[in-house]
Parts: C-alpha cells; structure tokens; sequence
C-alpha cells in the first residue's frame, strides 16, 4: 500500500496530527537577514545585535531606540526581495519534509504575512516553491489570527500569540529564536514545550510521538 493509501485509511481509524509550522524565524531566517541588509542599507545608523535583541517585534526595538528607525526598519523588511531572499534555517527543511513523511502527519505552513504585503505575500509562496516544490503551496495558509486555525500543534517562535480564538486548538511548541531564547519558562504560553533546533531531531520527534500519542 501506498504511504497515501495507508494515510488516507488511517483517516478512518485514528485521525491525522495536524502541525502547524511557522515561517520567519523558524523556517526562514528573518532576524539574521533583517540584521544584514539593515547594516548594508543604514551603515550609519544604530543597529542591534542577534544577542541584543528582545521581544517579538524588531520593529518595536528600533523604535524605542529612535522614533524614525521604525519606519526605517518596515522600508527594509518590505522592499523587494527581502522575503524571498530568506535564507533557510539550519535543518529547517529537512526536518520539515522529514515531519511530513511520518505516518498519521500532516503539515500546514502557517505564517502572517506583512501589513504591507505588496511583495511580502507573494515572496512567502516562492520561498516555499523554492524549497519545498510546488505541491506545497496547497499546505500554506496566509492568516494574521492563527488562534482561528485549527490543528493540534503550532511550532512558532512568537511567544504572545493571540486573537479571535481565546482557545485556540492547538498547544505550541515555541521555537528558540534570537528574541525569545532569554524568556523564561512562566511567561512562555500555557502548555507549551520548547524547541531550540532542528537540528536537535531527537526532540521533535519526541514533540511528535507523544502529540501522536495523545490524539
Ligand atoms: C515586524 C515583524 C515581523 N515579523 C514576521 C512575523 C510574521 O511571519 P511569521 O508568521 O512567518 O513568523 C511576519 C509578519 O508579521 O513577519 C517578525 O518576526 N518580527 C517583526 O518584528
Ligand atoms: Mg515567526
């Protein structure tokens, strides 16, 4: 049997686990590249280390900083190309396809985009065309609510997700990133485990198996 077949019986028995994946910061580079082309762009301007940083939006940081930062910063993160030139995190894809392939899985990139989308939006697809292939595009869901999105797990790096949805139904597993590596664990969400890499593939294969269990 085809392991389509076998995943399409399974439907019948026990259900599928639905993960959730995230993209800047968790897939993609975001926080590296920002920091980059931010340099190359503003040479003249303060800028903040990857270790420096703290809470979920840059945006904010840099605004703090200097009011005019803010608008500077938004300027570089939407301007053509910077989310398609996204370089992949270490492992990300890998693990990724690696996920899918497992038995009683299945994988929804879940990722919001820009409010100045022009160019953020579309790059999003490409990237996942470029890495993943073409089938992928049905698995991508562009929302920026992703408490109304319903799966059992969401791995994303933002550790304040809210939205319509008071309970949402999925338990996240936070992924480690720049700005959230020094949050300590009582102000990480309710439930919520902790992922540092992918390259640490003996614990999201734990994350998995024991969300499989739990179905
Ligand atoms: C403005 C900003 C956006 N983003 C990311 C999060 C969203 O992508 P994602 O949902 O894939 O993590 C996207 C739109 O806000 O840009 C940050 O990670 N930090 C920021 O400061
Ligand atoms: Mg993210």
């Amino acid at each position: 049997m085809s392991r389509s077949n076998k995943k399409t019986k399974r439907l019948w028995e026990t259900r599928n686990l639905r993960v959730l994946v995230d993209m800047d910061c968790v897939l993609a580079d975001f926080e590296g590249s920002l920091l980059k082309k931010w340099k190359e762009r503003y040479p003249n301007e303060p800028h903040i280390a990857l270790e420096e940083r703290r809470g979920f939006y840059v945006t904010k940081q840099y605004g703090d900083i200097r009011e005019d930062l803010k608008s500077k910063i938004i300027e570089v993160l939407s301007s053509e190309g910077f989310f398609r030139e996204l370089p992949p995190i270490e492992g990300a894809i890998d693990a990724i396809k690696e996920i899918s392939s497992m038995e009683g899985v299945e994988v929804f990139i879940c990722t919001a985009p820009l409010k100045e989308y022009q160019h953020c939006a579309v790059e999003k697809y490409e990237w996942i065309e470029k890495y993943f292939g073409r089938d992928w595009l049905a698995r991508v869901i562009l929302t920026r609510d992703k408490t109304v999105i319903s799966a059992d797990l969401l791995i994303d790096d933002r550790t304040d997700i809210t939205g319509a949805e008071k309970n949402p139904s999925w338990r996240q597993v936070v992924f480690t990133a720049c700005h959230n590596k020094h949050t300590p664990s009582n102000l990480l969400p309710k439930h919520s485990v902790r992922l540092e890499s992918w390259l640490d593939s003996d614990t999201w294969k734990q994350i998995i198996e024991d969300a499989k269990k739990k179905l």
